[in-house]
């Protein structure tokens, strides 16, 4: 086990890190309004940071800080053994830690150091990559895709921080975080710079914000998506929730501020930015007519179906237009992709030079792994990762088509979470699909068939009171509710297969099943004898180099069809 957290842990190192004494590390951070305290030999040599004792690596500052199950001073044998060159703690672990006899810096709150201390270590500043961070409740990975893909149209090498991946050069690496710790992200910059890459992606977690994980870096551009209710065991209110993500938006954080006006979330934000910054650094969008559009500075007009997406006009102040297209499925994917357009537009590019890409190279045209990927078009074949009731309800109606095709939701809901979704779920499914087939989600450690029969008393329940001739039918294990959906479905129809999105395991009390729905999705299309379209989906993000699901420019309506054999 340690050996694989040490491993892992090198992905997000330069090759060739600095070397910093602990006494220049200290001159350093000087400014740094701390009380310090110090104790050891301050020549010694620090090349790296970590605040996970299975992962230090030789030379590495490790930061034991105080955590909801245990304070990391309990593990700092474990890190001296490993080859810590220091440790950094607080008053609290500081016995612990002297007891390795390693030289110790305490602080009074090491979490709030925790940023401007790796900074300082991977001299993330001045020459890190241009960021653009992006942050809201939904829509975040999808974004920082789109925008990779427009800068990489533009020419820029580029990398990419969020929940699936990390990609930095030649290096991807599955994500654990959508936001990593501190000492990772300022490894990751550091690995970046060596890879010369001047631009990233990166979607910002209310919970990273909270836990100071992106102290110690500042964005070209920040964009904001939406904010619904989510995260509430962690903010306890929707203002601490608010108020976290607007932490993004500071002056000295964010350079440029892109904002979604379409809810009063972001139309508070711009508001605030605007009062702490003037309206130079900020940049509004409205992408819904029932927004208060008209006082936006950017708003999405004549937006028409194109395939299975849309295109859509980007109409500005003084008479500025752009004309995009995306491939993706819904409509909340022009916000995403409007986001896109205006973060990399707000970062400096010229407007004629990004007109330009956006008609030549279609780069808004991208397979997200997961999210509205399409996987076959007769029947259509989607594969998402709604697993709350709203984004539910917006993928049915995303891939409703125009036809006479009925839709097939395959969905469950998760096992030792919030349990009074499960049968909200069902209602909306029996409310938006023709044929609703539940099924198990990560069952954790409950009875599935329990957490099935919640989603579907709730399923039942909307039928009958609400006279609906929706079709209701109960499959598992997860695989075979996929396949029971494609018997099912006649060419016109639909399937949706929502909630995993790019998962690949499913856990089943405890243990870790291999499980990805749109490689299922695939084989039962195949096995069925349908077309189903080219492509790599389901590969695992950082297994497969650049031919990985992730990224991978696509033409999702119209790509090439594949009478495949194979899944
Ligand atoms: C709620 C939360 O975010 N918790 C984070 C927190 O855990 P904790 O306070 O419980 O830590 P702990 O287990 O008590 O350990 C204390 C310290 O000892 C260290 N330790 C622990 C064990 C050991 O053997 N050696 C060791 O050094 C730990 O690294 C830690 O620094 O500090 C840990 C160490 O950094 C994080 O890994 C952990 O994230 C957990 C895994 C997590 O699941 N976080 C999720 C909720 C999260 O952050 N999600 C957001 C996205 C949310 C979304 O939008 O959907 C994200 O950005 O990913
Ligand atoms: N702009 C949006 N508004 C509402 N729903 C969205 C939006 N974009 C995507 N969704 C829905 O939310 C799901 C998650 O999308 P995405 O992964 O891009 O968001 P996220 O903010 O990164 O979410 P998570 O943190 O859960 O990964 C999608 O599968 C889709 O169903």
């Amino acid at each position: 086990m340690d050996v694989d957290h040490r491993e892992a842990e090198r992905a997000f190192r330069p090759a060739h890190p600095r070397a910093s004494s602990l006494a220049e590390l200290i001159g350093r951070l000087a400014d740094a309004d701390v009380v310090w305290d110090f104790v050891g030999d301050d020549d010694v040599a620090v090349t790296g940071a970590c605040l996970d004792s299975r992962a230090v690596q030789p030379g590495d500052l490790y930061i034991a800080l105080p955590g909801a199950r245990a304070h990391g001073a309990d593990f700092a044998e474990q890190a001296a053994a490993h080859g810590a060159a220091a440790i950094l703690t607080d008053t609290d672990g500081r016995g612990r830690a002297e007891a390795t006899g390693l030289p110790v810096l305490t602080a009074d709150s090491v979490r709030d150091v925790v940023g401007r201390v790796s900074a300082e270590i991977y001299g993330t500043e001045p020459d890190a990559p241009e960021l653009l961070g992006v942050t809201g409740t939904n829509g975040k990975t999808t974004t920082t895709y789109l925008v990779r893909s427009l800068l990489r149209a533009l020419g820029r090498t580029t990398g990419l921080v969020g929940t699936i991946e990390i990609v930095a050069g030649e290096t991807r690496i599955p994500s654990v975080l959508t936001t990593p710790e501190a000492p990772q992200l300022h490894g990751i910059m550091a690995r970046m710079r060596e890879a010369g890459i001047g631009a990233a992606a990166m979607e910002v977690s209310s919970h990273s914000l909270d836990y100071r994980r992106v102290a110690g870096l500042t964005y070209r551009v920040a964009g904001f998506t939406n904010l619904t209710q989510d995260h509430l065991d962690l903010h306890g209110s929707m203002e601490d929730y608010y108020s976290t993500k607007a932490e993004l938006f500071a002056p000295g954080t964010a350079a440029v501020a892109v904002v979604t006006v379409d809810d009063a979330w972001g139309r508070r934000l711009a508001a605030e930015r605007r009062a702490t910054c003037g309206s130079e650094t900020l940049w509004t969008l409205a992408t819904t007519d029932a927004a208060d559009g008209d006082d936006a500075d950017w708003r999405v007009e004549h937006v028409e179906r194109r395939g299975l997406g849309h295109a859509f006009e980007l109409v500005g102040p003084a008479g500025a237009r752009l004309r995009a297209a995306t491939g993706l499925p819904g409509g909340f994917n022009v916000a995403n992709a409007a986001l896109a357009v205006l973060m990399v537009l707000a970062s400096g590019v010229e407007a004629a030079e990004l007109q330009r890409v956006l008609d030549d190279a279609d780069p808004l045209t991208i397979e997200v792994p997961g999210r509205m990927q399409v996987i076959a078009t007769e029947p259509a074949a989607v594969v998402d990762f709604a697993h709350n009731s709203d984004a539910l309800e917006r993928a049915i109606e995303a891939v409703r088509g125009d036809g006479s095709g009925r839709v097939i939701v395959v969905f469950g809901a998760t096992g030792d979470r919030d349990a009074t979704k499960r049968p909200v779920m069902g209602a909306v499914a029996a409310r938006h699909a023709d044929v609703v087939v539940v099924t198990d989600d990560d069952p954790h450690g409950e009875e599935p068939a329990g957490i099935r029969a919640e989603v579907l008393a709730g399923a039942t329940e909307a039928i009958a009171a609400e006279g609906l001739a929706t079709e209701v039918v109960e499959a598992a294990p997860r695989a075979a509710a996929i396949r029971e959906a494609v018997r099912l479905a006649r060419p016109e129809d639909t399937i949706l297969v929502a909630g995993r999105g790019h998962e690949t395991v499913q856990e089943i009390a405890g243990v870790n099943h291999a499980l990805d729905d749109r490689v299922e999705l695939r084989s039962a299309l195949v096995e069925a004898g349908r077309s189903v379209l080219a492509g790599d989906q389901g590969a695992a993000p950082g297994r497969d180099a650049e031919a990985s699901a992730t990224g991978v420019e696509k033409q999702p309506a119209g790509a090439e069809r594949v009478e495949s054999t194979e899944p």
